[in-house]
C-alpha cells in the first residue's frame, strides 16, 4: 500500500531526517510520536507527495487523504459540497458520510455555521469519503478540549475499523497512539530516525 525508503531530508545545511524505511499495508495504522520540531510533519509531507525535495523514494497506490491539525474546509461551500467537490463523491455518498459522523441534517450549512467540533467531523468525513488507500492524520485532535478530543478519538476508532485503509497518525499523545494504532514508532535524534515501539 505504501513503501518509504528515505535516505535524507535536508533544509539547507541541516539534515532533518535520516535514513527511514518502512512499509504499510491496508488495515494497519502506524502512529508516529516525537517531540515538537523533530520532523513529524516534514515526514508526513514527503509521504503525501507534497514535498519532493528529498533523497530517497516513496511509492503509494494513490493520492492519500490528509487530515490536518486545523480543518481545511472551503468557506463558501456547504458541508455537502465540501465533500463532493473535493473528493468527487456523489451527493448520496457524501450525505451518508456526513450521517456516519453525526452531521445528518447539516448538509447545507457553511463551515462558519458549524461548531469547531462539527468542522472537525466534516474534515474527517471528507477524508474517508475519498475512499483513500492511504490516510494521513497530522495531530487531528490537538487543541481540542478533552471531551471533544475523546469524542473525535472514538469516531476515528470506529471509522478506521469500518473502512479498510492504511493510516499514519502523527501525534504527541501516547494514549492516542495506543488506542488507534496497530503499530507505534517514535521519531528521534538529529537527523531523526524512526524507532519502533512495543507495548
Ligand atoms: N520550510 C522549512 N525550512 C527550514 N526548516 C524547516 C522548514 N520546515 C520545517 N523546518 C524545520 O525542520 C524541523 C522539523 O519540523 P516539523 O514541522 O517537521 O516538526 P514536527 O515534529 O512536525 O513539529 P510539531 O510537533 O511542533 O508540529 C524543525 O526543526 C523545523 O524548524
Amino acid at each position: 500500500m505504501m513503501d518509504l525508503d528515505l535516505q535524507e531530508k535536508r533544509f539547507g545545511d541541516v539534515a532533518v531526517l535520516g535514513p527511514i524505511r518502512f512499509s504499510l499495508e491496508r488495515g494497519e495504522t502506524l502512529a508516529i510520536e516525537g517531540r515538537s520540531g523533530i520532523g513529524k510533519t516534514t515526514l508526513l509531507r514527503i509521504i503525501a507527495g507534497l514535498d519532493r525535495t528529498f533523497a530517497g523514494r516513496v511509492s503509494r497506490a494513490d493520492r492519500p487523504a490528509i487530515v490536518f491539525q486545523e480543518p481545511t474546509l472551503l468557506p463558501w461551500r456547504t458541508a455537502l459540497q465540501n465533500i463532493t467537490l473535493v473528493t468527487g463523491a456523489s451527493p448520496a455518498r457524501a450525505g451518508a458520510a456526513l450521517a456516519e459522523v453525526g452531521l445528518a441534517g447539516l448538509e447545507d450549512r457553511f463551515p462558519a455555521q458549524l461548531s469547531l467540533g462539527q468542522q472537525r467531523r466534516l474534515a474527517i468525513a471528507r477524508a474517508f469519503s475519498a475512499e483513500p488507500d492511504l490516510l494521513l492524520l497530522d495531530e487531528p485532535f490537538v487543541s481540542l478540549d478533552p471531551a471533544l478530543a475523546e469524542d473525535m478519538l472514538r469516531l476515528t476508532e470506529r471509522l478506521l475499523r469500518d473502512h479498510p485503509v492504511a493510516a499514519i497518525l502523527v501525534t504527541h499523545s501516547t494514549d492516542e497512539a495506543r488506542r488507534l494504532a496497530t503499530r507505534r514508532a517514535v521519531l528521534e535524534g538529529r537527523p531523526a530516525r524512526l524507532r519502533p515501539l512495543t507495548g
